[in-house]
């Protein structure tokens, strides 16, 4: 190792950590109150939670973290919530961070990990984007135990009359492997049906969001036993409690329930719980680790995947209207390479090279996209921060022209974040920005839509206020899918639109604020357990593929068990 570390691994095993109960007694919780995983990692006891919950400790603020649409990297949602939330605390704050748990599918493929970089970063990082506390490993067994009983019953006398032609329930895993969308299962079994089946990454599957959701174990195996697995051949839909699979499923999730905590670089507990992707899912951590986050800290920063019209518009139409959480502040993420991106009007897109030259035409270009987040997120009633995250090739000409275009715009304030390079001292700033906002916040928050409203009205609302659309196409089987729907009663509840995160539109191609075009819902299906109705739009993956040369190609470990190329 050279004398300064520099990858993120590096950085992350240069940090003398603290047992994790010295980290999180300050914040009420102890040693007793923790089911150790090690001296570094644990799960909070369902004893403490339920004290947390039931105690009359007043809730902390939540300052949701999400950006603008970002170029395939990221742009640093989770390093700012990690940064933010060391900031708060250096400046004598309270606060809390509560994130998701990585996948191993973009881990090992082009994204790499999402424990946050730099000196912002979630510790033990290599568990954390690794094998963790086992929450994904117990989650995909889970979805598979459905996928074996539902064909054990289909072949095993079939009493529920199940059309195995219908079955709306596929198998998952945690691997981006475009072979297994679209798979034959039962081929060669005598007594089998041999059908078509298809492979969701376990981040996917709607176990993740029902972990996500669910409030205790009751609440739990509710959900599950709610889960429509198939229909039968009048049409009817087949759940997970009719094939008896409600109680089994929530042994193996019995753990993974229960909020994981770990530290930050620089000591500040972290919640690390779930991990539904924003554009295929809800986007956001557990309600749970919310709960306890916001018991535990005057703030708890936390955040929403991918682009503000994806996690952040789910966060606040969504997971606010299923749970009971609200923001009081937006940070809203935002650098120099992604600006130039919409600005240049890539796509596809050609490496973050291209990006590092300095171009403030370029940067000036693209303060469409960032307009439209803004006003975007000003309609929810929230105060908006936007935070550059300053990377090492930024110009101060570049952020200067950023900080130039926003500071007089009304609703926004701006601040440069450099928690990447200096952990929470490059964020005190932006601390100091969001705290101030927070304090000056009038409770004005409100969702886009009433549950009431009719299903084509909530997908109207965000395609054209969010997303920018004239209007929605609905094509393929999406009129059918929605009169189903409204006959199962399934038309009041919260609508997660599946959407690319490469652009505001359905097209992966069209950057900037695209106008003048139409959004297309092919398909929308009901997630009765977790409580919402998925509408897919365009050709998402809820199975993502590897590029020929992934990021495990990069991967290795030495005898002494040192790991090299885990970003
Ligand atoms: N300021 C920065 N300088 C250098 N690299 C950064 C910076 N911010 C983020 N990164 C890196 O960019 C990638 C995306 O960051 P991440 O926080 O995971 O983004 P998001 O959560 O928005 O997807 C990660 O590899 C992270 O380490
Ligand atoms: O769901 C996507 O999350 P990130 O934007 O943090 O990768
Ligand atoms: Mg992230």
């Amino acid at each position: 190792m050279s004398s300064e570390p520099e990858t993120d691994y590096e950085i992350a095993k240069s940090v003398e950590e603290q047992p994790i109960w010295e980290v999180t007694e300050p914040f009420g919780l102890d040693k007793d109150d923790l089911e150790l995983y090690g001296d570094y990692k644990a799960k909070i006891s369902q004893d403490a939670i339920d004290e947390l919950l039931e105690g009359d400790t007043e809730d902390g603020d939540v300052i949701l973290v999400t950006g603008m649409t970002p170029t395939p990297m990221g742009e640093g949602k989770t390093v700012t919530t990690v940064g933010l939330g060391q900031a708060l605390n250096q400046i004598g704050e309270d606060a809390m961070i509560a994130i998701r748990e990585p996948s191993l599918g973009p881990v090992f493929g082009i994204k790499g990990g999402a424990a946050g970089g730099g000196w912002s970063q979630v510790l033990p990082m290599e568990d954390i984007n690794l094998h963790f506390t086992g929450d994904i490993h117990a989650l995909t067994a889970a979805h598979n135990l459905i996928s074996a009983m539902l064909d054990a019953h289909i072949s095993k006398g079939n009493e529920l009359n199940i059309d195995s032609r219908s079955v709306a329930w596929p198998r998952a895993v945690d691997h981006n492997d475009r072979a297994l969308r679209q798979t034959i299962v039962g081929a060669g079994d005598s007594a089998g049906v041999t059908r078509m089946d298809e492979h969701v990454l376990t981040a996917a599957s709607e176990l993740m969001a029902i972990l996500c959701l669910a409030e205790d174990i009751e609440d739990l195996k509710e959900r599950i036993s709610r889960i429509i697995v198939a229909y039968d051949e009048d049409g009817e839909p087949v759940t997970a409690g009719d094939i008896e699979a409600a109680g089994a499923t929530a042994i193996l999730l019995r753990d993974a329930l229960r909020p994981n905590i770990v530290q930050t670089i620089e000591g500040t507990p972290a919640l690390v719980h779930g991990g539904p992707f924003a554009n295929i899912a809800h986007g956001t951590n557990s309600l749970l680790a919310d709960y306890v986050g916001k018991k535990m800290g005057d703030y708890l920063v936390t955040e929403a995947g991918f682009g503000s019209a994806l996690g952040g518009e789910k966060f606040m139409d969504v997971v606010s209207q299923l749970g009971d959480i609200e923001p009081s502040a937006i940070v809203l993420v935002a650098s120099v390479r992604a600006l130039k991106y919409h600005g240049l009007d890539m796509w596809p897109f050609e490496g973050e090279e291209v990006l590092q030259e300095e171009d403030v035409d370029a940067v000036e270009a693209g303060f469409e996209n960032l307009d439209k987040h803004v006003s975007n997120l000003r309609q929810f009633g929230l105060p908006v921060t936007i935070s550059i995250n300053r990377f090492p090739s930024d110009t101060d000409a570049e952020i200067e022209a950023v900080r130039e275009h926003y500071q007089d715009m009304d609703g926004v304030q701006v601040a440069e974040s450099t928690v990447f390079g200096e952990g929470g001292e490059g964020g005190v700033e932006l601390a100091e920005k969001v705290t101030d906002a927070v304090e000056n916040y009038d409770g004005g928050f409100e969702p886009l839509y009433d549950l009431d409203a009719s299903l084509k009205e909530k997908i109207e609302t965000v395609a054209t206020q969010i997303y920018g659309a004239d209007g929605v196409n609905y094509v393929g089987s999406a009129e059918d899918d929605i009169a189903q729907l409204e006959e199962m009663g399934m038309d009041d509840v919260p609508v997660v639109l599946s959407k690319t995160f490469h652009s505001l539109s359905d097209d992966p191609a069209k950057k900037g604020a695209p106008e003048g075009w139409t959004l297309d819902v092919r398909e929308l299906y009901p997630s009765a357990g977790a409580g919402f109705v998925v509408a897919l739009t365009g050709d998402v993956m809820t199975m993502p593929g590897l590029p020929a040369r992934p990021a495990a190609a990069d991967m290795d470990i030495d005898a002494d068990g040192t790991i090299s190329g885990l970003f």
